[in-house]
């Protein structure tokens, strides 16, 4: 399992790389480093571990995050609503999604915006940058699992800022690139504020 000092932080080229696509089978050392990721989230979401390891509780990790230039994100959504989410004790054992992406694409995103209320964070950026990061309130993303298999998703909300903002890390796209500098706490047009 990844701990906090595995995580490369903002800064390193690694973050602002375009990641490479994924061929399938998956290597024995890709299928370890998305397995490191999902157990990273699992226990960041489980407040007895995430003290143990000083994780800082965690929805999504991207593989570039952890060095791997490469396209998969791991994703962890507790089926909890919005307002509950930011607890590191959600002890939701169902997830409204569990799961590594790997070669993702957006294949649709709505003309209408969303974004979180209180801004956004990332794992990889130590200092918050304020200001609302206005994304798609609904997308449509084709990505493959583990096997190769092909799924797509419709997404809507707080699920869809998250595949968005993990999705951007494969594109070397960080959370504050879409923040307004001039005015970062203004709501943007034709955007819904969540949670
Ligand atoms: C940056 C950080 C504040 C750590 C943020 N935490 C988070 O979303 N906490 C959380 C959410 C839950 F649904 C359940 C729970 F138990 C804890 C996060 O993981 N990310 C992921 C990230 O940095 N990926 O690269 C940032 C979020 C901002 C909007 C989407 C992802
Ligand atoms: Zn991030």
């Amino acid at each position: 399992m990844y701990l906090m000092n595995d995580i490369v932080r903002d800064g390193n080229a690694v973050l602002r790389a375009q990641a490479a696509v994924v061929e399938f089978p998956l290597s024995d050392e890709l299928k370890a480093v998305a397995k490191n990721m999902m157990d990273y989230l699992v226990v960041s979401q489980d407040e007895e571990q995430n003290e143990k390891y000083g994780l800082r509780p965690g929805v999504g990790l991207a593989a570039p995050q952890v060095g791997v230039s490469k396209l998969f994100s791991s994703i962890l959504i507790p089926s909890a609503d919005i307002d509950e989410l930011d607890e590191a004790d959600v002890e939701s054992e169902d997830y409204f999604f569990k799961g590594t992406i790997f070669n993702p694409v957006i294949t649709r995103q709505s003309v209408k915006q969303a974004a979180l209320s209180t801004g956004e964070g990332c794992l990889s950026v130590d200092e918050d940058v304020p200001g609302f990061v206005p994304r798609s309130n609904r997308i449509t993303v084709k990505y493959q699992d583990e096997t190769g298999e092909s799924h797509e998703l419709k997404l809507e909300g707080y699920p869809a800022i998250v595949f968005q903002h993990e999705i951007d890390h494969l594109h070397g796209v960080l959370y504050y690139d879409h923040i307004n500098k001039q005015d970062p706490w203004t709501e943007p047009a034709n955007t819904k504020l969540i949670g």
